[in-house]
């Protein structure tokens, strides 16, 4: 695409320098919430760009290592700090490139603050065991070694959040990093490079550069240089990079789709389940992997859960994600837009009864944006695409069943296994969803979206490649244990 005169020009960041790429080619972003407004440029970068970047990892890799916990800490509390003072522009940023609110900008941006810090944290805790040895006369015990350079693949939907929950741990553990953040969103993702920059790592112990998924994504998986390699994103790329990191003997990590249940019991607090479902499932646009999009309830409930549910959806302000009023922004981009409608289409044509929304929201300014109508489907059964497929979009899927039982086999009727919540008073109900529920994240009377730094982060089945991120259960990634025998 043509860039404009005064859009900025993001560049490469690759030990310790700002680098154009060799290709001389860059990438113009503009915002989903007003195509007329480009948010920045980045580097259409090469191969040869990244074969420089991972070269520096390399090379940073011993030094950085060979730090305690707590040199290593420094580095991390200051960017910390930087991006904590870059608050206001990081998240005015956010908003602009993928349509995510000012408001959940912010609260993304200051969880990537408090992650740093978290992680930082980390550069003192334990890491290891002793372990009694049968020989009275020797010490066990193990400890831990990084994995060496760590490739990290980012999606657009949490620009901010992401390449710090993946970028903090695998640093702070002793690893360099070569980050390809998502093209959508990268000039985000460059700002938040910039953080760690001004923080003044030593050179080559983190990288970025920009450009094709195809090209510097896929080169990454397939470098030998590259031990590790932590993606987030869709399962079809997920799979492509798994093998191609197996195929060669590296390490890799998972995150990708969801199609997460709320199952509404016929005890629950309706107003409560009303609200959570309304916000995990469209808060984003609906573009989370942790959001709600099959709501499945029970059938002495459902009529009265169903007119509040609508009556809700209906206040909606849908709008440009800087606008104070807006509660929902664009879709990311015209693809996912496209992809949005394309569900929308195929859960009528299946059958399902639309309730609500089901249109691009056109006139005015929304003529300028990507904008769709939060959706509300019922009569949706498990064959149906729009029950099976994950969407990424502000769609919900009703379905109405008799018991507890008939609910969760429902739920557990998909590929995926990432988050599921249940709405219910009672306790017998909660510990049997618990047992029963096949997800990683399992969530009672609260919205399926939304994680906790510190808590183990990932999915079942098909969802994630059965690894675990943030919290203490990163360093299971970013380490490999060494048993160590001392006679
Ligand atoms: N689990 C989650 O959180 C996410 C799920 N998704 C799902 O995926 C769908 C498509 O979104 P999309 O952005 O295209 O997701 P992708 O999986 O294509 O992109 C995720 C990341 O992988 C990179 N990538 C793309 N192709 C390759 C490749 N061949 N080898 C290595 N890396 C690659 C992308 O780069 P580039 O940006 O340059 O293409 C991006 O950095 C969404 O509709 C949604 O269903 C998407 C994002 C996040
Ligand atoms: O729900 C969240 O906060 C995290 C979601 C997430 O990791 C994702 O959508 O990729």
């Amino acid at each position: 695409m043509t860039v404009k005169a005064n859009t900025q020009i993001f560049l490469n960041y690759v030990d310790g320098e700002w680098c154009e790429s060799i290709s001389k080619e860059v990438i113009g972003n503009e915002s989903p919430s007003n195509t007329e407004d480009v948010v920045g440029s980045v580097q259409k970068s090469t191969r040869k760009d990244l074969e420089e970047a991972i070269a520096a990892a390399k090379s940073a890799k011993k030094k950085w290592g060979n730090l305690t916990g707590n040199e290593r800490a420094d580095y991390l509390y200051k960017a910390a700090d930087i991006l904590e003072s870059r608050l206001e522009e990081i998240a005015t940023c956010m908003a602009r490139e993928m349509g995510k609110t000012l408001a959940e900008s912010k609260g993304e941006t200051a969880r990537g603050v408090a992650i740093l810090r978290y992680y930082a944290g980390e550069g003192l805790r334990k890491v290891g065991d002793v372990i009694p040895s049968t020989d009275s006369e020797a010490l066990m015990f193990t400890t831990r070694a990084p994995l060496g350079v760590v490739g990290v693949i980012t999606p657009w939907n949490f620009p901010v959040a992401i390449p710090i929950w993946k970028s903090a741990p695998a640093l702070i553990y002793g690893n360099t990093v070569v980050i390809k953040p998502a093209t959508e969103a990268a000039v985000t993702g460059a700002k938040v490079i910039e953080c760690f920059a001004d923080a003044g790592f030593p050179s080559g112990v983190i990288n970025m550069v920009t450009g094709q998924g195809s090209v510097i994504g896929q080169g990454l998986a397939d470098h030998p240089d590259v031990n590790g390699i932590t993606f987030t994103g869709s399962n079809k790329v997920g799979r492509q990079i798994g093998q191609s990191v197996l195929a060669r003997g590296g390490k890799y990590q998972l995150e990708m789709g969801g199609k997460n249940p709320v199952i509404v019991a016929s005890d629950a607090d309706i107003d409560l389940a009303v609200n959570a479902t309304i916000s995990g499932g469209l808060r984003s646009t609906g573009q989370k992997c942790t959001a709600t999009s099959r709501v499945i309830v029970q059938s002495d409930v459902y009529e009265s859960f169903k007119d509040k549910l609508i009556e809700k959806v209906r206040e909606i302000k849908v709008g440009n994600s800087l606008l104070d009023e807006t509660w929902m922004g664009p879709s990311s981009s015209e693809g996912q837009l496209d992809t949005v409608l394309s569900y929308i289409r195929k859960g009528i044509n299946e059958g399902a009864e639309l309730l609500i929304g089901g249109e691009r929201l056109t006139g005015g300014d929304y003529d300028n944006g990507y904008y769709v109508q939060p959706t509300v489907f019922e009569g949706v059964t498990n064959e149906m695409a729009i029950a099976q497929e994950e969407i990424f979009g502000p769609v919900l899927a009703l379905m109405k069943v008799n018991s507890l039982e008939e609910g969760l086999q429902l739920a557990n009727d998909v590929e995926y296994g990432l988050s599921a919540s249940i709405f219910t008073t009672n306790i017998k109900k909660m510990l049997t969803f618990i047992n029963d529920m096949e997800a990683g994240l399992v969530r009672v009377n609260a919205e399926s979206a939304g994680v906790e730094l510190q808590a183990p982060f990932g999915g079942m089945k098909q969802s994630s490649s059965h690894s675990r991120e943030q919290g203490q259960a990163a360093i299971e990634f970013f380490t490999a244990i060494k048993t160590v025998f001392v006679k």
